[in-house]
Formats: C-alpha cells, structure tokens, sequence
C-alpha cells in the first residue's frame, strides 16, 4: 500500500482531511514566498492536532541552523524535508546536529538529475523526487509540474523515497505504477486555490494511491 504525503497544510480542516484520509504524513511549509507559508506558532496549533502515527514534517528551503533551531523549539515536529540547494555536506549536518530524520527533496528533469540522486543517498534518511522548477520559478516546489515518469522506470535507491511533482487524483496510481514509489507526496493536486486543500480531492488522492502498488511504503523513520 502506497504511503501518501499531503503538504503544504494550513488550516485544522486541512489536518482533519488528510489525517481521515489516512495520508501517512502531513507538511508543514516554512518558506515566506509560499501561499503555504505558516508562522511557527500557527504551525505548532496545527501540528499538535495531528493524530499520533502520522509523521509531521517541517519543508524549508536552505534553512540555516538558526531558523531550525527556533523552528524546532516552536513546532512538535518528525522529521525536516530540505527543499533548496542543500549539499550533501549541508544535509548531513543537519541530520546530525538536530537530531531527526532529515528527507532531501532534489528536482528531476533528465537521466542526469537521477544519476545525481547517488550522491545523497548516504546523507539523507529519505528521498524526494520532484519535478525540478523552472528557471525563474517563485518556488523551487510545490507547482503542480510533472515530469517524465519513465525516468524512475526500474531504478532503485538505497533510501526510501517518495515521488512527487504535478500528481492528481486521476494521475497518481499511473505514476507508481509506471515508478515503483513506495509513497508519494502531493500538494497543489488536492488543492481548489493555493494553500486551501480540499477535503474531496484529497480523499481521491489517497484513495488512488493505494490502489496501485510501488515498493515498501516508508514508516516515520523517527
Ligand atoms: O508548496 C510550496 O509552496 C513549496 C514552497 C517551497 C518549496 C517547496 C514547496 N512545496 C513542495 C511540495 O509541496 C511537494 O513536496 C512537491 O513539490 C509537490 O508539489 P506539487 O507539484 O504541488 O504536488
């Protein structure tokens, strides 16, 4: 059964949604220029009503220690997904000065991008395979672009992973089928603006997951 992310939640409903839908885990965005951008003390709220079993998880994009630490003194969290440019080098310091599971989320646009996933698969705890934003894009994820699925077809990683990037409810079991992902993670595919999920969509989207089947789902690695 395929693991289900939702991301980019910014309201209780949003939580209640994702959380009766049974998505595994739940994101959190912590980057100003997002729509889904959340102040820590709104976030703490949040992340204090998602049931116990679901896996919190704080997105920051090249986040410096300062920012986590404040962070993650603020917000009962499970584990960081680094969305920016962080090296290999960044993410394992992260990983061993802060004490928790650290998902680096990396862009994928050719043959290239995946052969370059080698490179962090000591220093990560998990993976996130994602459309690469284009040039000049506002953020570096979260824009509902796709991309060649067929690039994931037959390879294996070392992590777990989690496809993401574009995914629908009509899309999402084409996906793992044709990747193998063990989970995958969604955000503006189950939203009806940016920012807002809908409970509907949402539903769908897990509900889709789980009828195609990619590898071992990943547990919280807390
Ligand atoms: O969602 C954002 O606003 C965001 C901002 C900065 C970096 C990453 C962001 N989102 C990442 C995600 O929500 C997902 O991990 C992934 O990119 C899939 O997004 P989508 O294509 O919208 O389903």
């Amino acid at each position: 059964m395929t693991g289900v992310k939702i991301c980019g939640l910014t309201a209780p409903g949003q939580v209640e949604a994702a959380a009766r839908a049974g998505a595994a885990y739940v994101g959190f965005v912590f980057f100003a220029r997002s729509p889904r951008n959340l102040a820590a003390d709104h976030a703490a709220g949040l992340a204090l009503q998602v049931p116990a079993g679901i896996c919190k998880v704080a997105l920051t994009v090249d986040a410096d220690d300062a920012m986590l630490e404040a962070l993650l003194a603020a917000v009962p969290l499970d584990m960081l997904q680094l969305h920016g440019r962080e090296s290999p080098e960044r993410v394992a310091q992260v990983r061993a000065r802060f004490g928790l599971p650290v998902m680096k989320a990396l862009g994928i646009a050719s043959a290239e991008d995946v052969a370059g996933v080698a490179r962090y698969e000591d220093a990560a705890d998990m993976l996130l395979l994602d459309a690469k934003a284009p040039a000049g894009a506002a953020l570096p994820g979260g824009n509902g672009l796709a991309f060649d699925w067929r690039l994931l077809a037959g390879k294996r990683f070392s992590r777990p992973w989690m496809l993401a990037g574009g995914l629908t409810p009509e899309t999402v079991a084409r996906a793992v089928t044709l990747t193998g992902a063990p989970n995958v993670d969604v955000s503006s595919g189950v939203e009806s603006a940016p920012g807002v999920k809908d409970a509907r969509k949402v539903a769908d989207f897990v509900a889709a997951a789980r009828t195609a089947s990619g590898g071992e789902p990943a547990p919280c690695l807390r």
